[in-house]
């Protein structure tokens, strides 16, 4: 479970992220949206532990994220823009170096099980990465998120740049993680695709979480004019 409350975030004048209350419960899916510069990257960089919040709290299965970096940091993966990984290291070696650096011991068999999951094909599983396309470098990241048995997904844009294909296959992969209880934060602008596989969405402007819906309960299109409305 992920929990802000009265979190803000200040750069010198600048508030990027004023008293923001929110949870996400497990198996839960939040998507957030928001112009460039409304703060959605600031939050995932609170909940990651990243930035240092300026008041306020945040915290990751009842740890807070301040006091004990260390130990939240066990129960999240995250996936930025572009997935950085090893060029040289096949897809297997990846995941394999990654998922050690958690704590987690995988034979070959096992570690190609999480690629498959997460949707990669079989034939690229020992193929070294600067091969891959962004999809299937996203793909990798996922699938040692699915290694590291993480409670919570961070994700930031993680389907800009992706074909419709792809991005509708890594949709395919979250709601997987959410049945089995990974409760997902994801910023994204893509409209589509947050109402399509979030179960609430919030729309931020300058700092403020403006409007929290639940997916279920709007059209796409109603999503992006309120979106326009709300920006
Ligand atoms: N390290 C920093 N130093 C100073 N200001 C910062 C810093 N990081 C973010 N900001 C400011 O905080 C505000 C929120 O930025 P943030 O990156 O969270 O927005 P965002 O919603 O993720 O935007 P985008 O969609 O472009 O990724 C912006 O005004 C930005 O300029």
């Amino acid at each position: 479970m992920l929990k802000a409350q009265n979190l803000t975030k200040k750069y010198g004048e600048q508030t990027a992220l004023d008293r923001l209350n929110l949870t996400i419960n497990e198996g839960e899916i939040f998507a957030l949206l928001g112009q460039n510069g409304a703060g959605k990257t600031t939050t995932i960089n609170l909940f990651l532990g990243f930035v240092e919040p300026t008041s306020g709290t945040v915290s990751i299965n009842g740890i807070s994220v301040t006091e004990n970096a260390s130990e939240t940091k066990k129960y999240i993966a995250y996936i930025p823009e572009t997935v950085m990984l090893y060029p040289n290291l096949t897809g297997i070696e990846n995941i394999e170096f990654f998922s050690s650096l958690a704590g987690f011991k995988y034979n070959k068999e096992e570690l190609s099980k999480f690629l498959s999951k997460a949707g990669l094909q079989d034939a690229a599983h020992n193929q070294r990465l600067q091969g891959y396309s962004k999809g299937m470098r996203q793909k990798v990241g996922i699938a040692i998120a699915i290694a590291k048995n993480a409670k919570v997904l961070l994700l930031d844009e993680p389907t800009s740049g992706l074909d419709p294909k792809a991005s509708n296959e890594f949709s395919d992969v979250l709601r997987e993680l959410s049945k089995n209880g990974t409760a997902i934060l994801m910023a994204t602008h893509d409209i589509f695709r947050a109402k399509e596989v979030a179960h609430r969405i919030g729309i931020m402007k300058e700092g403020n979480l403006m409007s929290v819906i639940e997916a279920k309960d709007i059209s796409a299109n109603e999503l992006e004019q309120l979106y326009l409305q709300t920006v």
